[in-house]
């Protein structure tokens, strides 16, 4: 784990022109490196988010610059495209572009997922890489463009709006006012602060009171809260990072939308969720708490999340020519104001993650039989890195493989399937799906069967050792957080179907969703449905030999979801009207239209990019929401 700069000589063969943006939210950074992207003949853009990548790849397709999308779960071709908007555990540092842009580069430092922007920062053969961010993180890029001998030129930058606080607090829902993003954590606050400002703008309040929205309300509560709802002064959406990433979209677009004809929100209730990825027409944050829970303990919010989260109200170019900030309680603003005054703590780590190989060449070292979990554990305890390198936390990595330890190979059979999966090469080239959404047919003579439909004679010989090392590595890199028991109770079941030789299908997991949820309780199932049909998804572009089958159904359900989810908080938050099948469908490129087919990337209707410089899947975290989870904004 030592020179990790050594690991990338195709980058280390360039002499790479290291620019780093520099600045607060809100200053302008991203719009610089972008210019300098879309005006390259080829590139890349590297963000943290689904969303993010969403929006890049739209942007340059809008101005006329073909641009490929690729995330954990999808990838979108388009004809002729030279540039790709990607998230930056999906970057392929295989592929030499003349300009590359890695967008919140301080999230080096995050001991989860910060491994993918060191991989990026030292691995990708651009001429020019773009690295957008916290001033805090200077003093790092200093160094680590040093260990990479390219030339650094640095930026800085100055918000381009006002940001103004407020002399008072709010003291009291009354005072929330069109165009407010109020903030709070946790989707039982949120769901709950929803309510109240609902009820404390409704000029009839009689009956509110008695309204129950969980338990049995079903279609009852819902027409009840409409008609409350024609008298209520605010309607309100909501961005959470458990909600789908398209419905989290459509949200935002119903705020930006403003008072008018058609359906908006006066009123956004939001987590930190808003920080990242999301284009918001806010014209005030409010802080309904400075204070999250972030897994262990309620503890306040650090100044650079405080700037984050505030720094979106006022955005350049909104309506709004100043942003303003205050909190929902008065005792709350001292710390508000401090934290807005303190400079970001420096970021002085960059964080690694062991390749294939180099697990693989450890395993060698140790005794035959060890479980996955264990060597991992033992490479954690042994691994010798030197500052400002530090080990990714393998905690959630750990808990995947004790969870999967009944189904590793027996020890014999550790290494022994590479044969197999050499001679299922052809048989991956006529069967299976691919994972690219501009591949052709799907499911021809498949049974959408989960038990008693045997894969292919070649899946069938790889997955009979049970999962060897390299499938252990891949399947504990899954967006699986050991948090969540539906969706590893899904990466159990989809483990076990491939061991047992079985294709994984849409029938593996619950019914698809029909009517929009009715309650908070099926507002959560709905939510771990679209975290189950992502997990699919990631799983189906890695997993070869033909197993994981009925991707586009997947696809279609999983908008669905995310459909029935967003129609569900636009009638619980006031805004009339629904998202339509066609709308979802164009955003996730799942319109024929749309998926382009016939780019040069990607030429066997698989993606590779995903791999690292092993040639291995390596993200440790693709989720939204386990990322936001990561990167301390939830
Ligand atoms: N020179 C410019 N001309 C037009 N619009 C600009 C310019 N610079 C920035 N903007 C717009 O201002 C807004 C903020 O810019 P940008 O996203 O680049 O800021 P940022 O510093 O990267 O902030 P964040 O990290 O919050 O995204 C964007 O909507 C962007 O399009």
């Amino acid at each position: 784990m030592r020179s990790p700069a050594g690991w990338y000589p195709l980058a280390r063969a360039m002499q790479r022109q290291l620019v780093a943006h520099l600045g607060p939210t809100n200053s302008g950074k991203t719009h610089a490196a972008l210019t300098a992207l879309m005006a390259a003949s080829s590139g890349v853009y590297c963000g943290p988010l689904r969303l993010l990548a969403c929006e890049i790849a739209d942007r340059l397709n809008a101005a006329g610059v073909p641009c490929n999308l690729v995330t954990g779960q999808e990838v979108r071709l388009v004809r002729g495209a030279r540039h790709t908007a990607c998230t930056v555990e999906m970057a392929d540092v295989e592929q030499r572009v003349e300009v590359a842009v890695l967008d919140e580069v301080q999230m080096i430092a995050d001991k989860s997922r910060g491994w993918s922007w060191t991989r990026v920062l030292l691995g990708m053969p651009a001429q020019q890489l773009h690295l957008c961010g916290d001033p805090a993180a200077a003093g790092l890029l200093q160094q680590l463009a040093g260990h990479c001998a390219d030339g650094l030129t640095v930026q800085r930058y100055k918000r381009l709006s006002p940001l103004v606080v407020e002399p008072r607090a709010l003291e009291g829902l009354a005072g929330v006012q069109q165009g407010d993003a109020v903030v709070a954590f946790g989707r039982k606050a949120l769901h709950k602060l929803r309510r109240n400002i609902l009820k404390s703008s409704s000029s009839s309040s009689s009956s509110s009171s008695s309204r129950r929205e969980d338990g049995g309300g079903g279609r009852d509560w819902r027409q009840q809260q409409q008609q409350q709802q024609q008298q209520q002064q605010h309607s309100v959406g909501m961005v959470y990072g458990a909600l789908p990433p398209e419905a989290r979209r459509m949200q935002a677009a119903l705020f930006n939308a403003g008072p008018g004809a058609g359906p908006s929100y006066s009123v956004l209730v939001a987590s930190d969720a808003i920080g990242m990825g999301l284009n918001l027409n806010i014209r005030r944050v409010v802080f309904a708490t400075m204070h999250k829970f972030d897994g262990q303990q309620l503890r306040p919010l650090t100044p650079t999340e405080v700037k984050q989260i505030a720094g979106r109200a006022g955005r350049y170019g909104s309506d709004h020519a100043a942003g303003y900030v205050t909190c929902l309680s008065e005792s709350d603003l001292p710390l508000l104001r401090q934290s807005l005054a303190t400079a970001s703590e420096e970021v002085t780590g960059a964080c690694l993650l062991p390749r294939y190989e180099q697990l693989e060449a450890f395993a060698r070292s140790m005794p035959a039989g060890l479980p996955f979990h264990k060597l991992l554990s033992a490479f954690a305890d042994s691994a010798q890195l030197s500052p400002p390198y530090f080990l990714a936390d393998m905690a959630n990595m750990v808990a995947l493989a004790r969870v999967l330890q009944h189904l590793e190979a027996a020890p014999v059979a550790l290494h022994a399937r590479a044969a197999a999966a050499a001679a299922a090469a052809c048989d991956e080239e006529s069967g299976d799906e691919g994972f690219c959404s501009a591949s052709s047919d799907e499911d021809a003579g498949s049974s959408y069967g989960c038990t008693g439909d045997a894969g292919s004679g070649a899946a069938a010989a790889a997955a009979a050792a049970g999962l060897d090392l390299e499938d252990m590595f891949t399947w504990c890199t899954a967006p699986a957080s050991a948090d969540d028991p539906a969706v590893l109770q899904a990466l159990l079941a989809f483990a076990s179907l491939f061991v047992e030789q079985q294709r994984v299908t849409p029938d593996c997991m619950a019914l698809p969703l029909q009517t929009p949820p009715a309650s908070q309780a099926e507002m959560k199932a709905a939510e771990e449905l679209f975290r189950v049909y992502d997990l699919y998804l990631w799983l189906a572009g890695r997993v070869g030999h033909g197993v994981f089958r009925g991707r586009k159904q997947v696809q279609r359900q999983r908008a669905q979801v995310a459909a029935l989810i967003d129609q569900a908080l636009r009638e619980m938050g006031g805004a009339a009207g629904s998202s339509t099948q066609q709308q979802y469908d164009e955003m996730l490129g799942l319109d024929p239209a749309a998926a382009a087919a016939g780019s040069s990337w990607g030429k066997r209707g698989r993606y590779s990019g995903q791999s690292n410089a092993s040639g291995r899947s390596s993200s440790l975290s693709s989720s939204e929401d386990e990322a936001e989870v990561a990167c301390g904004l939830r």
